[in-house]
């Protein structure tokens, strides 16, 4: 469960990197001191950043600079690659079309999601079916964007083996059945800056309003020099998640909230651009299986006083119920 932390704690998980393949991986003393980071983050605030994660600095500035260029765009130009529910709800949405608790949200966006193949979940996966669509500009898009989609779903994977071992369990709590074919999601957003000359100071604009995430861990890849990300924490009060080059910001989403038997919660969070510049961020969502029931592990059930604390949820049937409600 949150607590009134009053910020974000940096986690450098290199150990936890160089020993993630090591069946002994848990009796190491340097995985074991990364393990406990994790826990005490994922325990207090549900959000940490991670260094020495091993994603090459320039991958991680290209991606974000490939975004601003396509959001500089002409509008007519964005609208080749327009969502809509025949395209599986993949790419563009225009400022103010994601909508969170009712609010038409500041920002515009790609939305890209993991593919999914005619009637391979059935009824579940039919809102979902369809294949991304990428700008056809710069040439190197679509093979840039699945490099680092690939390298996020490696990090994401690492880093849920050792808050397996934090939870209590074994490091592959998370594999097989329960997110061995992990769903992914990606979300390039642009926010676009406050205007600063009407005398009136900043707008205040909501660039995307509270909410959790879905799954079971986000990697942010914020601008560096902008900071609009916030945290809410146990009363109430928003922590800002400063940009710190060379990290993510991780935080925990729904399903971890379930497996962990609310040990681990997902933190409700929100993004306001009062820079003037205009911000971009590039968020990967690591998911479970699309199609998995996902119920509260036993072990972590045992910790927490012995009863279910949450029912089962279908992971596909919480991001369908999403989608279908997010948008204008
Ligand atoms: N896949 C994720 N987490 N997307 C985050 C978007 C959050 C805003 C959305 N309108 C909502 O209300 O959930
Ligand atoms: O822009 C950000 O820093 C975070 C965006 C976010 O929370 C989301 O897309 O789920
Ligand atoms: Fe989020």
């Amino acid at each position: 469960m949150a607590t009134n932390f009053k910020f974000i704690p940096v986690i450098d998980i290199s150990p936890l990197l160089a020993k993630c393949n090591d069946p002994k991986m848990a009796e190491d003393p340097g995985v074991s001191e990364v393990v406990r980071q994790l826990d005490q983050a994922c325990r207090e605030a549900g959000f940490f950043y991670v260094k020495g994660h091993g994603i090459p600095d320039s991958i991680i500035k290209e991606v974000k600079s490939v975004a601003h260029k396509f959001f500089e765009l002409p509008y007519e130009e964005k609208l080749k690659i327009k969502m809509t529910a025949a395209t599986g709800f993949r790419g563009y949405q225009r400022i103010g079309e994601n909508i969170t608790k009712g609010v038409p949200d500041m920002h515009e966006a790609i939305d890209c999601y993991r593919e999914v193949k005619e009637g391979m979940y059935g009824e579940l996966g039919k809102p979902m079916e369809g294949r991304n669509q990428w700008p056809s500009n710069p040439p190197n898009y679509t093979e840039l964007m699945e490099e680092y989609i690939s390298l996020c779903t490696d990090l994401s994977r690492k880093i849920m083996r050792g808050i397996a071992l934090a939870l209590g369990g074994s490091p592959d709590e998370f594999e097989g059945d329960r997110a061995g074919d992990a769903f992914w999601v990606m979300r390039i957003i642009g926010y676009p800056g406050a205007p600063t000359s009407n005398g009136h100071g900043p707008r205040n604009d909501i660039g995307c309003g509270a909410h959790t995430d879905y799954g079971l861990l986000t990697l942010v890849n914020q601008d560096d020099e902008i900071t609009a990300l916030q945290v809410r924490n146990l009363s109430g009060e928003w922590i800002s998640a400063p940009p710190i080059p060379g990290t993510f910001v991780c935080n925990i989403g729904d399903m971890l909230k379930i497996y962990s038997n609310g040990l681990y919660d997902s933190t409700l969070h929100q993004v306001i651009n009062n820079a003037p510049k205009y911000r971009v961020c590039v968020a990967y969502f690591y998911e479970t299986n699309f199609d998995t029931a996902v119920e509260p592990l036993e072990i972590c059930k045992q910790r927490t006083g012995g009863a279910k604390k949450f029912g089962r949820a279908v992971y596909g049937e919480h991001l369908v119920s999403k989608v279908l409600t997010n948008f204008n």
